[in-house]
């Protein structure tokens, strides 16, 4: 293959306005770091191509799961043998190990370990931590039932104590209990922290967390009392064997229920939590975590439908004026350049939401819980919001690459894949927005009380006839006011719906259903909201000419989220006709601003070749031979005349054949 760069991509790389290293910094926290991260990378892709891993999207379901166990392997190994302590360092090599392959070993760090060292006792700690590190035992997290995922008090698989053996006896007593979609559960898995509920004395006693042997640590079959197994294939995430488990009257010691916020005593006396809130930190861990594995998925399509709109020419724009570049179609850049804003706008949130979870969760070890309904609402809003416009985003840009899109060469297929169960694990997206619209309904309760609020909600306080000062300067704080009155506007409309319906006797349930559209788009807006905010604070950060690009990519991020919502905007009178029409005109201004900037602006992200995993998205532009390269590597053609061609189509064809058979088998026409 060539090794030269494209000219197309080349042209866009010098015609750049800022040096896109300087952004790769800000992203990498460094250029010592940046040059780090790009060693751990590039010694990995080498590595793992010396030992002959092959193409994901090559791979059948069976080698994708055996390619990603030995991925995962290696994954761990390196870690060691590198000394790498620093969770950066770890995610820049697990990057480049499992890129969108969804591993079955992911959930074993990511959920059974944390939430084992969350919900644990220091004992139990002491007893079973040294044993999960060194992966004795391999686990995951096991909650969701065939019958309930989002409603957790509805789980039905028992936990019942038996003082007299003190054990507690897990029992799925039906089909719906039965535990399905964990992930690396069906056939990696040998423990697993179970949720079920607590039953002792007779009593229910809610959700709990125990921790359960599922097979045996040495022989690896499943013990007695257990049925254990993969679910089958699924859209995707194929490398990774989400399963099933049924658990038969199996019996587990005291001492494997969780305890360290609430516990079973000998004689079956239960020692309740000091928040039963604590039990769900697992999730909230992993929710703040998804906003980073998401905001990356953006970034690599992006990358990619952006380097490949470069190269790809197609039709005049001026007739006889030669074939253009498609990214400079004005349509193009109105896909493209709004993702490329998401990107960034969610990397940056990713960041921000993970240094608060790490604050609150220090508070919280500390026993200070004040700003726990924050944490859950937050993460919760940004898990789904981001969620969706990152999904959204990767759909955008595959569609935005044409035909050669929907080939798995493309690599957006295999990242499309990857991101759209974002939007349901860890909580469906509906469902953890309403969670968010129900703090945001608590605090409109406050505000109406003259209560105090925490200082970033007070947008709530919103002043009913305000009309937007937006012009075409398009000021960073005419922005965000437009953000913040929208915001506090809907929350605090549909708060009073459901104060209206609880005065007139409707009961608060079918009052919530009732007005359950509007609270999501509550929850969407306060998402947003943060997002502008939280983007333009960073965009303050930066000097130069980074600043200028960036805080036209933060413009545009603004202008495009309120015209996509134009109608939350204008409904009250805040934003007038005049100034929408203005702030439409202001977006093709911004795309054209942005044009020269946007392959800088994606070579940022600094994403290898073999990350991206992508003909269209390479370095070098160099797309048609990448293409070419990979349909020869298909294997329908490792055979000129397939069996196939012999056992159906050829039988298939002489039945149609009317005239005589013997003259019709001419070799040639
Ligand atoms: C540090 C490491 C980071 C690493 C990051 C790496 C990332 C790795 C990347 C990729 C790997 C990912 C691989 C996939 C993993 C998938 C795993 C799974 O899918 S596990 C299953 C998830 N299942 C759900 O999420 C169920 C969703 N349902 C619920 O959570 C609950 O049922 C909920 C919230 C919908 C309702 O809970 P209610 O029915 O028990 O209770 P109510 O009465 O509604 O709430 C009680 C109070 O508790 C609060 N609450 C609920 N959840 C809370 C929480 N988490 N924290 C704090 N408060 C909470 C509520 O807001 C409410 O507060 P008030 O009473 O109004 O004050
Ligand atoms: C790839 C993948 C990996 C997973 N990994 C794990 C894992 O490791 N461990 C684990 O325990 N689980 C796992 N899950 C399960 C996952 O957490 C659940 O599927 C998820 O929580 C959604 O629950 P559900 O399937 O019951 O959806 P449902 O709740 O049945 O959702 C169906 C519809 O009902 C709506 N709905 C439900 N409740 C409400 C409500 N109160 N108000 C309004 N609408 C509502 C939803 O919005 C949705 O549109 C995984 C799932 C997937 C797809």
């Amino acid at each position: 293959m060539s090794t030269a760069v494209n000219p197309d991509l080349l042209q866009e790389r010098n015609r750049a306005t800022f040096d896109p290293s300087q952004l790769t910094y800000f992203l990498y926290d460094g250029a010592e770091k940046t040059k780090r991260k790009r060693y751990i990378q590039n010694l990995a892709i080498q590595e793992l191509s010396r030992m002959g891993m092959k193409q994901y999207a090559t791979l059948s379901r069976e080698e994708q799961y055996k390619q990603a166990l030995q991925k995962h392997a290696y994954y761990v190994q390196t870690q060691q043998r590198l000394g790498l302590t620093d969770p950066h360092e770890k995610e820049h090599l697990f990057q480049a190990v499992l890129p969108c392959e969804a591993s079955p070993l992911t959930l074993h760090k990511s959920a059974f370990v944390n939430t084992f060292a969350m919900l644990a006792s220091e004992e139990q700690k002491r007893k079973w931590l040294p044993l999960m590190k060194e992966f004795r035992m391999v686990g995951t997290y096991v909650q969701t039932e065939m019958g309930h995922g989002s409603f957790l008090r509805g789980l039905e698989t028992t936990a019942t104590y038996d003082p007299r053996t003190q054990e507690f006896v897990l029992h799925c007593p039906t089909i719906s209990s039965i535990k399905f979609w964990p992930g690396g559960l069906g056939k990696t898995s040998n423990s697993c922290v179970v949720m079920a509920q607590l039953i002792s004395n007779g009593q229910k006693l809610g959700m709990h967390s125990f921790l359960v042997q599922i097979r045996d640590l040495d022989t690896h079959q499943p013990l007695s009392g257990v049925t254990v197994g993969d679910i089958g294939n699924k859209f995707g995430y194929h490398g990774n064997d989400n399963g099933f488990l049924k658990l038969d009257n199996v019996r587990i010691p005291r001492e494997n229920m969780l305890m360290r916020h609430s516990q079973i005593l000998p004689d079956g006396t239960y020692v309740k939590p000091k928040n039963d809130r604590l039990m769900y930190g697992g999730m909230t861990s992993l929710r703040a975590g998804i906003v980073g594995v998401v905001s990356q998925r953006i970034s690599m399509a992006v990358t990619i439908a952006v380097r490949y709109s470069a190269v790809r020419r197609q039709s005049e724009i001026q007739p006889g004026g030669g074939e253009v570049q498609v990214l400079d179609f004005q349509t193009q850049q109105f896909r493209l350049f709004p993702q490329i804003a998401v990107a960034y706008a969610t990397t940056i949130a990713s960041r921000s939401i993970s240094d608060y979870y790490q604050r609150v969760s220090a508070q919280i070890e500390k026993g200070d819980l004040q700003e726990l309904p924050m944490l859950h609402a937050l993460s919760a809003g940004l898990k789904a919001y981001c969620g969706w416009i990152c999904m959204d985003g990767v759909e955008v840009c595959r569609l935005a690459c044409g035909g050669h899109g929907y080939s798995q060469a493309s690599g957006l297929p295999k990242i499309y894949v990857d991101t759209t169960p974002a939007c349901t694990y860890e909580g469906e997206n509906f469902v953890l927005m309403l969670q968010t619209a129900r703090y945001l309904i608590k605090c409109c309760r406050k505000v109406a009380e003259g209560e105090a609020l925490p200082e970033v909600m007070n947008f709530l306080k919103v002043n009913p006839g305000e009309k937007s000062r937006l012009d075409a300067q398009l000021f960073m704080p005419q922005l965000i006011q437009a953000y913040r009155h929208r915001a506090g506007r809907i929350a605090q409309e549909v708060s009073q719906k459901l104060q209206a319906a609880i005065s007139k006797g409707v009961n608060a349930g079918q009052a919530w259903n009732s007005n359950s559209v509007q609270l999501i788009n509550a929850g969407k807006a306060f998402s947003q909201l943060y997002l502008v905010q939280d983007f333009a604070q960073t965009v303050q950060s930066f000097g130069g000419k980074l600043r200028e690009v960036m805080e036209a990519l933060w413009r545009l991020f603004a202008v495009s989220g309120i015209l996509n919502a134009l109608g939350d905007f204008m409904l009250d009178g805040y934003i007038s006709s005049q100034q929408a029409a203005m702030l439409q005109q202001r977006l093709l201004d911004l795309l054209s601003e942005l044009r020269p900037n946007a392959v800088a602006l994606v070579d940022a992200f600094d994403f290898p070749d073999a990350v991206l995993d992508s003909a269209l998205g390479r370095w070098d532009g160099q797309v048609y031979e990448a293409l070419y390269d990979y349909s020869l590597r298909s294997k329908l053609n490792e055979k000129q005349v397939l069996d196939a061609y012999h056992k159906y189509q050829r039988p298939f064809m002489e039945s149609q054949w009317k005239q005589n058979k013997a003259a019709a088998l001419t070799s040639r026409l």
